[in-house]
């Protein structure tokens, strides 16, 4: 029975990554955004992504029962080729952008890192279309990200986005498994949900939030 990608955003601290993955994360999301409670030092980014890469190696021989997991550095209004020499810089996988950008962007980015995920909100952009900007993911995301803000799909289907979309915003143990019901994305990811504070993540909460979001089969 294939459950759905589960995405653990804002870390910084590597006991608490591990833990992550050998529960069963498939992404581990490194914000750098300076102002929100989660902003990562790059020492931080690099204990994260080596903590990742111990339990999971990315690269030569994957343990058997765990399956790759990527590390996606997640930005908020940076442009774009900047966050892209960062994240190569650091050693992610991914580079999730937050903000408004052109496929021109997008463009310059996956000249630098391949993987480019983008992250939205339908109250700012109704008419957003999956890939519409060659990104490799679309996460729909409430409106603040990172807030703990809900999406809306307003008069959107999910249907419409296709198979590949993540949701973000608002997710918590108390809600992940009937959104994922509700809506089939093919992913779901979580900060602010998984906390006990404003950027302090609970073990307690992210082992509730993974058995949550995997106990619904995929549709
Ligand atoms: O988590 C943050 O602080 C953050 C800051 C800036 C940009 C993105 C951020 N995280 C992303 O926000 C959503 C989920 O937020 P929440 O679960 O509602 O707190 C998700 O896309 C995260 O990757």
């Amino acid at each position: 029975m294939d459950s759905p990608y589960v995405k653990i955003c804002g870390m910084r601290d590597p006991q608490l990554t591990k833990l992550a993955v050998q529960l069963g994360a498939q992404a581990i999301g490194v914000v750098m955004s300076p102002g929100t409670p989660r902003h990562a030092t790059d020492a931080e980014a690099r204990a994260v992504i080596a903590a990742v890469r111990q339990e999971s190696p990315a690269t030569g021989q994957p343990c058997a029962a765990t399956p790759a997991v990527d590390t996606v550095l997640v930005v908020n209004k940076m442009a774009a080729e900047e966050a892209a020499q960062r994240a190569v810089a650091l050693g992610f996988d991914v580079l999730q952008l937050h903000g408004k950008y052109t496929a021109a962007d997008v463009a310059a980015a996956q000249a630098i890192i391949p993987r480019v995920w983008r992250a939205a909100s339908l109250a700012h952009f109704p008419h957003i279309v999956p890939g519409e900007l060659g990104e490799e993911r679309l996460l729909l995301d409430g409106s603040a990200p990172g807030s703990g803000e809900r999406w809306d799909f307003g008069d959107r289907a999910p249907q419409e986005f296709g198979d590949h979309w993540l949701l973000a915003g608002g997710l918590s143990p108390a809600n992940v498994a009937a959104a994922i019901a509700d809506l089939s994305p093919a992913g779901v990811d979580v900060s602010s949900g998984v906390e006990m504070a404003p950027g302090m993540k609970s073990a307690e909460l992210i082992e509730q939030f993974i058995a949550q979001a995997r106990s619904v089969p995929l549709a």
